[in-house]
């Protein structure tokens, strides 16, 4: 049974999410996709294909953690990534992915290499469990790919083994980023953005 009021506002928050990230520049033309957790077994994810800077309560459909719909309309495309995550993590309550330029451009400057090494970054505390810049997080790069279970299947596979992750890039596609609730998501996200910017940054001036 979907519980309709908080259904309702989930969805009217992360409207308000995809409002800020589209005027960043992060979610162009209808790409990224939004999610919170509604109960131990269920999520509400953005509707596949609309504009994420212009999205309505009625664009979220509710979806078990299978991916399967269980309210009505098409949920996103990508929507067993971010049921791979409720999944596996049980203390997860929102998941955002994003098509900003820093996540794209850098993990396709960084061809060939599938880990980047994030270090000594004061903003690196605006990870969960982390109290200093003086230390590294590792941010796994998967390979593009159309084949969405796949890319779950290793994204769960690498998460298996790395629970502190606290995002991960899709090469030439974008970022994931999750948090306990939607405001821990954003933040953790904007950090990760900066960071990525940064890197990307200090490869232009060491070219
Ligand atoms: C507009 S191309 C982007 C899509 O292929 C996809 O990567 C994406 O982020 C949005 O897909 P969606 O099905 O709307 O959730
Ligand atoms: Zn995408």
């Amino acid at each position: 049974m979907i519980d309709s009021k908080l259904f309702y506002h989930q969805a009217v928050a992360l409207a308000a999410a995809g409002e800020d990230l589209y005027q960043r520049g992060w979610v162009p033309a209808t790409s990224g996709n939004f999610s919170c957790r509604l109960d131990a077994d269920s999520a509400i994810v953005t509707a596949s294909g609309k504009h994420k800077g212009r999205l309505s309560p009625t664009d979220f459909i509710a979806v078990d953690l299978n991916a399967q719909p269980i309210s009505s309309g098409k949920p996103s495309a990508e929507t067993a990534l971010h049921t791979q995550l409720y999944a596996r993590f049980p203390e997860i309550g929102a998941v955002l992915h994003c098509h900003s330029p820093a996540a794209t451009v850098l993990s396709m400057a960084m061809a060939g290499k599938s880990l980047l090494k994030l270090s000594d970054y004061e903003l690196l505390k605006a990870f969960t469990g982390i109290d200093t810049h003086a230390t590294s997080v590792t941010i796994p790069i998967f390979a593009n790919t159309q084949e969405i279970d796949s890319l779950a299947a290793k994204a769960d596979s690498y998460l298996a083994e790395h629970p502190n992750c606290p995002g991960y890039l899709i090469r030439g596609h974008g970022v994931y980023c999750w948090g306990s609730d939607l405001d821990t998501c954003l933040r953790k996200l904007e950090a990760l953005d900066f960071l990525l910017q940064c890197e990307l940054e200090q490869l232009r001036l060491s070219r």
